[in-house]
C-alpha cells in the first residue's frame, strides 16, 4: 500500500519578488532526495496572485503541486492603502476566515506562509497547524523585523531624525537612518504599523525559513540561531528562479543585442518588479548614462501617467549602436546576468536581484527604491563588500544627479583598486553561493533538515 503522503499549504502573496522563490522553494522540498516522494504542496491561492502564478509555469506534470484557489473578494485598491506593506497585509487579513476553511478542507501537516500573511496564524493554530513562514529576503532584515516590536516602545522619534544608529541584537553595526527601509520612516503608516505587527507575530511561528545562506551572513544568523526567544531559522538559500521566461518562446532581443558585444563591457540597469521611475529621475539618469560613455542594458519602467515616457531629446542618437533601452518591458534578468557580456549591475537591491548578481558573479552598484532595499544596500556595501552604494537624497524621493550617475557607473566597469577589491569578493561569494546548494553544502543540509521535520509531523 502506498505510503500517505505529507501535504504541505503553502499560502504566497503577489509580485515577482516572493511568489517566484517560494514556487522554488517548494519545488526545491518535493525534489529533495530526503523527501523520497514523501510530501506533497498543496498552494492556496488569492485570486490577485493567480496570474503571478500561473505565469512561472508551475509544474502541471506532477500531482504533488496542486492549486486550491480561495474565492474572489474584494480587496483594497492599492491607491486606498499606505503602500505594498500596507496593502498586501490587509488582503491577507481579510482572507483569514477563507484561509481557515481551506485549511479545515485540505488539511495540511503545516502551513507556509509570506511574511506578510502573519494574520492567519490564528487560524492555523485553532486547527492545530503549525505555521512555518518562507522569509523571502535576507536574515539581516529578519533580526530588525524582530527587534522592531522593542524598537517602536524605545524610540519615540521618526527614525529619519535620528542622528545616531540602530542599535539591532546580531548586526555587527548600528544601522544608520539612511539604511533605515522605507516603510519605517513614517511612524504614522500603516506600512511602519505592519511591520511592527508582523515582527511580534514571528515570534508565533514553528519556523523561518530564509533566502539566505550562512556564508553571506554568518553573525546574523549565529546570533538568531543562540537567541531562544526566535523560532529556529533555516537558511536554504540562495533560492532562485533561473528558468523564469525559458520555457519555450523566442530569445529575448537584448540576449541578442548582448552577443554582439564584448565580455564584460556592458552595464546592466533593471530596478525589480515594482519600482518606477519617475520621468524627471529617467532623463537625469540618461544623461548620466550618455556621459559614461559606456555600453549599457537599461530596463526602465515609468511611474504611470507621468509624462509620455520619452528621453531627452538625442539621447537615443548619442547612444546609438553602444545601448539598448528596453521601455515598460520584462527583460530576462537572470539570462542577462549570466551573459559575458555583462560586466556590471546596476540595481535596486531587491533581494533575489542581490541573489541573482552573486550567483553569476556580478558587482553591483544599489541604488534602493523602497521596502528593505536600503537596509539590503548597506549589507551588499558595507559588511559584503561586494558593491558600492548610489549616492541618493532620501528627502527627493531617492534622487540621484547625473553626474553621481556617471561617477558610479565609471566606477562599476573602470579598472580601481577599490572595485577590484569588490570584483574579488564578488568571485567568492558565487563560489559560496554555488557550494551552499550542493549536495553537502549548509543550506541543501538545512533543507534536509526541514524534510526530515515536515515527514515527522503528525498527519491532520
Ligand atoms: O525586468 C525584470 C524585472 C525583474 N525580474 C526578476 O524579478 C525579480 C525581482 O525581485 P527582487 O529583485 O527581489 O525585487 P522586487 O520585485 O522589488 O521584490 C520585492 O520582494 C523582495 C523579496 O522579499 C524584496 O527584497 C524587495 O525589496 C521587494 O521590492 C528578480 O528575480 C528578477 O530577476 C526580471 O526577470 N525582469
Amino acid at each position: 500500500m502506498a505510503m500517505k503522503k505529507c501535504n504541505l499549504a503553502f499560502l504566497p502573496a503577489d509580485g515577482a519578488g516572493h511568489i517566484a522563490s517560494t514556487l522554488e522553494f517548494a519545488k526545491r522540498l518535493l525534489l529533495h532526495p530526503s523527501a523520497a516522494g514523501r510530501l506533497s504542496v498543496t498552494f492556496l491561492l488569492m485570486p490577485v496572485c493567480a496570474s503571478s502564478f500561473f505565469s512561472l509555469n508551475p509544474p502541471s506534470s506532477t500531482t504533488d503541486i496542486a492549486v486550491h484557489l480561495l474565492p474572489d473578494l474584494a480587496v483594497p485598491s492599492r491607491l486606498e492603502t499606505d503602500g505594498g506593506e500596507d496593502y498586501i497585509s490587509r488582503v491577507f487579513q481579510l482572507y483569514a476566515p477563507h484561509v481557515k476553511s481551506a485549511l479545515a478542507a485540505t488539511a495540511p501537516a503545516a502551513l507556509i506562509i509570506d511574511f506578510f500573511a502573519t494574520t492567519v496564524i490564528d487560524a492555523a493554530s485553532d486547527l492545530q497547524i503549525p505555521t512555518y513562514v518562507f522569509f523571502s529576503t535576507n536574515a539581516t532584515f529578519l533580526a530588525l523585523m524582530l527587534h522592531l516590536p522593542a524598537l517602536h516602545d524605545e524610540i519615540p522619534e521618526e527614525f529619519e531624525l535620528l542622528q545616531g544608529e540602530i542599535k539591532v541584537p546580531g548586526l555587527a553595526a548600528g544601522i544608520p537612518p539612511k539604511s533605515m527601509p522605507a516603510p519605517l520612516m513614517n511612524k504614522k503608516s500603516r506600512c511602519y504599523t505592519w511591520l511592527v505587527y508582523h515582527g511580534r507575530r514571528f515570534k508565533d511561528l514553528r519556523g523561518i525559513i530564509t533566502n539566505t545562506l550562512r556564508a553571506f551572513e554568518p553573525q546574523v544568523l549565529s546570533a538568531l540561531e543562540s537567541d531562544r526567544s526566535v523560532p529556529p531559522v533555516h537558511p536554504v538559500g540562495p533560492v532562485l528562479c533561473l528558468d523564469r521566461g525559458a520555457a519555450g518562446g523566442e530569445r529575448h532581443e537584448c540576449l541578442r543585442w548582448l552577443d554582439a558585444q564584448p565580455a564584460a563591457s556592458v552595464v546592466f540597469l533593471c530596478f525589480g518588479s515594482l519600482s518606477r521611475m519617475t520621468e524627471a529621475q529617467a532623463a537625469e539618469t540618461a544623461v548620466g548614462i550618455e556621459r559614461s560613455g559606456l555600453r549599457f542594458l537599461w530596463s526602465l519602467r515609468l511611474v504611470e501617467s507621468e509624462g509620455d515616457g520619452r528621453l531627452p531629446a538625442g539621447f537615443r542618437e548619442a547612444t546609438n549602436g553602444r545601448g539598448m533601452v528596453v521601455v515598460e518591458g520584462w527583460v530576462p534578468q537572470a539570462a542577462v546576468l549570466a551573459h559575458a557580456a555583462v560586466g556590471g549591475f546596476v540595481t535596486h537591491g531587491g533581494w533575489n536581484s542581490c541573489l541573482e548578481s552573486l550567483w553569476f558573479g556580478v558587482p553591483m552598484v544599489t541604488w534602493p527604491m523602497g521596502a528593505e532595499q536600503h537596509l539590503n544596500a548597506m549589507m551588499m556595501s558595507a559588511e559584503m563588500g561586494v558593491a558600492a552604494e548610489m549616492e541618493i537624497d532620501r528627502h527627493r524621493g531617492g534622487w540621484a544627479t547625473a553626474k553621481e550617475v556617471e561617477m558610479k557607473l565609471n566606477w562599476l566597469m573602470g579598472e580601481s583598486e577599490d572595485v577590484r577589491k569588490v570584483r574579488e569578493r564578488v568571485r567568492e561569494m558565487k563560489v559560496a553561493s554555488r557550494a551552499a546548494v550542493e549536495i553537502g553544502g549548509q543550506s541543501y543540509d538545512w533543507l534536509e533538515s526541514l524534510v526530515t521535520e515536515f515527514k515527522r509531523l503528525p498527519e491532520q
